[in-house]
C-alpha cells in the first residue's frame, strides 16, 4: 500500500543555545507523556557527536520518567564501549551517569563481536526485533523519537553521501568499514527505520554548519543523507537548530510552541 506523502519538515530555529535545549527538553517530554500514556514505554534512538550535550535540559527535570525510557543508537562506531569513539561511552558520560535509566533499558552494541561486523549488526537487529517486532508485529520498528545530528558533509547517523548503504530498503541495521569519517567500521540505522519513527528530529548548532544546513533544506533535491530523512506518515520530522546554523536557509522557520 503507498503511503501518503511525507510531511514537510518543520524548522525551529532559536537565538542561542540555552533556548535551543530547553525547548528540546519541552519536545522530548512532550513525545515522552504521549508514549508513556499510549503503550506504558518510551523508545528513543541517541546520535553520538554534539548530539548528547544538547540532552543537558533533560538532566535533574521532574517530569523525565527514566524509567520508561528503552534506549537504542541511531548509528555506533565499532569500538570497545570504553573507547573515546564510542558513541555508548560519549552518551553514558553526558547522560546515562546522571540519570536513571535501567541499565538492560540502554541498547549497547555486543563488544564480543567487534572482529565480525557483519554477526554484531544481526545481533542488533535482534534486539531491536525483541523490543519492537513482537510488541508491535511491524515491518519496520516505530521508535517514538529518533534523534540525529548532522555531519558537515550532509551525514546523518553512518549514511554517508554517495555510499550504497543510501539504498538499503531491506535491513533495519546495516554495517560499513569504510566510513569516510573515522573510525572506519560502524553499525547504523537504515532509513526505512529512521522513517517510520513517530517523529525524528536533527539537532544542530553553530555556524559550521551553516552552509550544509541550506544545502540540506533548501536543495533537497540534492539527496544529501541529511535530506533523505522523510518519515512516512503520520511521522513528523522537526529541525532544532540556532540562528548561527540557520543563516543562510530560506526554508521557513515555525515558531516553537508545543
Ligand atoms: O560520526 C558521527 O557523526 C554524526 C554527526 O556528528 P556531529 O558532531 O556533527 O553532530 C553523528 O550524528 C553520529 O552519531 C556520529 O556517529
Amino acid at each position: 500500500m503507498a503511503h501518503p506523502a511525507p510531511h514537510p519538515p518543520i524548522l525551529y530555529s532559536f537565538p542561542d543555545a540555552g533556548s535551543l535545549v530547553s525547548s528540546l527538553a519541552s519536545f522530548i517530554l512532550k513525545a515522552q507523556k504521549e508514549a508513556v500514556e499510549k503503550k506504558g514505554r518510551f523508545t528513543v534512538a541517541l546520535s553520538g557527536g554534539s548530539l548528547p550535550k544538547m540532552l543537558s535540559g533533560l538532566i535533574g527535570h521532574p517530569s523525565v520518567k527514566w524509567d520508561k525510557w528503552h534506549v537504542f543508537y541511531a548509528d555506533e562506531r565499532v569500538v570497545p564501549l570504553d573507547d573515546p569513539d564510542s558513541n555508548h561511552l560519549l552518551c553514558t558520560d553526558t547522560l546515562f551517569s546522571k540519570v536513571a535509566i535501567p541499565p538492560e533499558q540502554i541498547h549497547a552494541i555486543d563488544t564480543s563481536l567487534l572482529d565480525d561486523l557483519e554477526e554484531l549488526a544481526d545481533t542488533y537487529e535482534k534486539e531491536l526485533i525483541r523490543e519492537f517486532a513482537q510488541k508491535d508485529a511491524a515491518r519496520f520498528p516505530v521508535f517514538d523519537l529518533i534523534l540525529l545530528g548532522m555531519g558537515p558533509d550532509g551525514h546523518t547517523a553512518s549514511l554517508f553521501p554517495g555510499h550504497a548503504l543510501l539504498a538499503e530498503d531491506d535491513r533495519w541495521i546495516a554495517w560499513l568499514d569504510d566510513s569516510p569519517k573515522p573510525p572506519p567500521k560502524r553499525i547504523t540505522f537504515t532509513y526505512p527505520v529512521i522513517n517510520h519513527a513517530l517523529r525524528v528530529a536533527f539537532v544542530a548548532s553553530g555556524a559550521g554548519k551553516v552552509e550544509m544546513l541550506r544545502t540540506v533544506l533548501d536543495e533537497p533535491e540534492k539527496g544529501l543523507p541529511s535530506s533523505r530523512v522523510k518519515p512516512v506518515s503520520p511521522g513528523q520530522l522537526y529541525w532544532f537548530v540556532d540562528d548561527a546554523a540557520s543563516a543562510a536557509v530560506q526554508y521557513s522557520r515555525t515558531a516553537f510552541k508545543l
